[in-house]
């Protein structure tokens, strides 16, 4: 096998938040299946510049800005890639097919309907997935409890992970029931977070932690939605990918009072365990708002924490 390919990818996002696919010829590695435009990174040359030239020439557009949303690491048969792909979130022009490609923009909740290649499959979930998970924490009593979610999401977290090992089995998914109502009115998305008995139909995923992980197979029978994995180590990480995970949180990056004995992994390391990684990574531990930025330097998909916002 000859060396890795860098590819300068776009999601390109208009203001209703629409994204644009193109579908490569027939001829061309991989095609027939639709894309997120870009291509190759020349020698010499930055990703921003790769990116800007790519697009310039395939669709007739100017790129104003972008942030980096996830890099994969990915071997095809014939070839292995490695995909850098950023948002673009500003651009001017028009965009049309200049290779005589179709190009279309989609919801984002579409594009599951179409076919793109192998290697894409973490974009897919990397655009539809936030920036910032909130863990749901403790509280001093029930009504304490309640009044903290309903102030998060007051305040705007519209993804909230329900951990509560606290409760049994069935008052966990009591409480899962009705924050699922309460999230519902605010637009929020709730996954269940767990062992294995949280694994609930009804809500919109399931978010295992590090022991469930280190003993599941395969994905679950009756697992709709979303699929969480909590990770600590490479060896981890690698059974997320081996096992198809939508995403997973990879802890502790900094100390954090939660798991006082646990040695922070620092964010060069973190950078390092995430490069290439095919799964969107959220930075977790000792992290909030303030530190997204060096998150998403770091190659992570966001953050995600307890004490930031709970
Ligand atoms: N642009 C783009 N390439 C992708 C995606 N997914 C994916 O696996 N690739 C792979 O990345 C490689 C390079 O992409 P490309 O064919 O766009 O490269 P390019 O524009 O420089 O084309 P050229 O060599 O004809 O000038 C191809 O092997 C392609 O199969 C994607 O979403 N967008
Ligand atoms: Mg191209």
């Amino acid at each position: 096998m000859g060396s890795v390919v860098r590819v300068a990818v776009g999601v390109i996002q208009d203001p209703q938040g629409r994204i644009l696919i193109a579908r490569r010829p027939e001829h061309v590695h991989q095609g027939g299946l639709w894309e997120f435009p870009g291509g190759k990174v020349d020698e010499g040359e930055t990703l921003a510049d790769a990116l800007a030239r790519e697009l310039a020439e395939e669709l007739s557009i100017q790129v104003r800005a972008t942030e980096p949303l996830i890099d994969i690491r990915h071997d095809y048969p014939d070839k292995s890639v490695l995909l850098q792909v950023c948002r673009v979130t500003d651009f001017s022009g028009e965009a049309r097919g200049n290779e005589g490609q179709p190009v279309r923009w989609v919801e984002p909740a579409a594009l599951p309907d179409y076919r793109f290649p192998e290697a894409n499959r973490p974009i897919l979930h990397a655009i539809r997935l936030p920036q910032q998970i909130l863990i749901t924490g403790s509280a001093d009593s029930e009504a304490d409890w309640w009044q903290r979610l309903e102030r998060a999401l007051t305040n705007g977290h519209f993804w909230i992970h329900l951990r509560a090992p606290e409760l049994s089995a069935d008052a966990y998914r009591t409480r899962a029931l009705q924050a699922q109502a309460l999230c519902a009115r605010f637009g929020a998305t709730l996954i269940a977070h767990g062992p294995e008995d949280r694994c609930l139909s009804g809500l919109a995923g399931w978010h295992m932690n590090a022991e469930a992980l280190r003993h599941c197979e395969r994905r679950p029978l009756g697992l709709s939605g979303w699929w969480g994995a909590s990770c600590h180590s490479k060896h981890e990480l690698a059974q997320a990918i081996r096992l198809g995970v939508d995403y997973v949180f990879l802890s502790p990056v900094q100390a954090t009072r939660s798991h006082p004995d646990s040695v922070p992994l620092g964010w060069e390391r973190f950078a390092d365990w995430v490069a290439g990684v095919p799964l969107p990574v959220y930075a977790l531990g000792g992290v909030g708002p303030e530190t997204l930025p060096q998150a998403k330097v770091a190659g992570a998909q966001g953050i995600a924490g307890i004490r930031y916002a709970w």
